[in-house]
């Protein structure tokens, strides 16, 4: 492990030295590197690279990220039952505390966890553990502190981009893959009419000199390493800030204000979480029955029948005939469809099976 940050570091020292196209190559070699950080090491154990001792429940999972002693352990005890303990010093909580938040129908996780620092990416503190818990949800409250300096956003974020967190972006739809007998194979997941090998050779060679494209370049190679998710950048604190800062803070990109303190802005925090997370609520129905609005099946976007019968049971979809589907994902009251049709939110769907009693669940 030492090694690896002791390579990153010369790297590092190398770029500060180095003219635009060499560059390139050493942002690609960094990436390696910091990637390597994430894996437990031999002899290493697994806190090296692994996330905290807590397994996933619940529909969807909320990660709680940020530096010391910015709030995140009062906002969980904010939105669920579950009480972390609350200090105005540093590290204060030392390891991940879930807790449940209900929201229409649902039970998202929230993860409660150790403040990160400067470095965390490298190791430093419990950052990687951090970041790795980060890493396995569905999305990141990135929890801000409205009294401190504006740099902490971007600080934070070049933490989780070094390794390989890509926040609110969208993954290339570029696949590459390295042929074993050397050159690549590229494929795209909507081909471009006006695109063949040659004119793909040229762009990449002419991309190569640019910056920022490299960036994108390395991460199109590196793209099982990357894990892109949602974030929305949470500042608290703002019962200790003025007016004309607080207007400025809230006009930010993909940001929220609360007072945890005031119970200021948490309603709204909780509901740009749940419209980011974008969960559908499905309402089942048996034949000949109203459907039970009280209790809605979860899925998650773009989720299809298939993936409806799978949460209500396991082996539903074996006896599977047709579903007939009520609401916005649907053409006609009721259309009759297959396993591969897309639902939407608030849609009911009674499915139909080849042996009797299958009828929804
Ligand atoms: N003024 C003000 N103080 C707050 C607010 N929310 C939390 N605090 C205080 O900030 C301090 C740190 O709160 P914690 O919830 O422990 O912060 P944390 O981010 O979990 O800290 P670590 O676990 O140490 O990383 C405590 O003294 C809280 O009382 C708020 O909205 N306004
Ligand atoms: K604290
Ligand atoms: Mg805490």
């Amino acid at each position: 492990m030492v090694n690896i940050t002791e390579k990153i570091k010369e790297i590092e020292e190398e770029m500060k030295r180095t003219k635009k196209y060499h560059l390139g190559l050493l942002k690609g070699k960094l990436a390696r590197l910091r990637a390597q950080l994430l894996e437990p090491g031999p002899g290493a154990g697994a806190a090296a690279g692994t996330g905290f001792d807590v397994s996933k429940s619940g529909d969807a999972r909320i990660a709680l990220v940020g530096f010391p002693s910015v709030g995140k352990s009062t906002f969980l005890s904010k939105v669920t039952k579950t009480k972390s303990e609350v200090a105005a010093y540093s590290f204060t909580t030392l390891t991940a505390i879930p807790g449940v938040l209900e929201y229409g129908g649902a039970e998202i996780q929230v993860l409660d966890l150790p403040g990160i620092i400067e470095g965390a990416a490298e190791g430093k503190g419990r950052g990687r553990q951090v970041i790795s818990a980060a890493k396995t949800s569905d999305m990141v409250l990135m929890i801000l502190d409205a009294t401190k300096r504006a740099e902490q956003r971007a600080l934070l974020e070049a933490e989780l981009e070094a390794v390989g967190i890509r926040l609110n972006q969208d993954p290339p739809n570029i696949y590459l893959k390295l042929k074993k007998a050397g050159g690549m194979k590229i494929t795209f997941s909507s081909p471009p009419k006006s695109l063949d090998e040659k004119m793909l050779y040229n762009i990449l060679r002419d991309y190569r000199i640019l910056n920022s494209t490299v960036d994108q370049f390395i991460d199109v190679i590196m793209k099982e390493h990357r894990t892109y998710i949602k974030c929305l950048y949470v500042y608290n604190k703002i019962d200790s800030i003025s007016l004309e800062h607080l207007d400025t803070l809230a006009h930010e990109p993909n940001t929220a204000v609360m007072s945890c303190e005031l119970d200021l802005g948490i309603r709204d925090v909780v509901d740009k979480c749940w419209e980011e997370l974008r969960l559908m609520r499905i309402y089942t129905k048996r034949k000949g029955i109203e459907p039970d609005f009280s209790e809605a099946l979860i899925v998650r976007q773009n989720s299809t029948i298939e993936d409806v019968c799978d949460s209500i049971h396991r082996t539903l979809k074996e006896s599977f005939k047709y579903a007939l589907v009520w609401g916005a994902s649907s053409r006609h009251m009721p259309q009759r469809v297959g396993l591969s049709h897309v639902v939407a939110d608030e849609d009911v769907v009674s499915i139909v099976g080849t042996k009797s009693g299958l009828a929804s669940k």
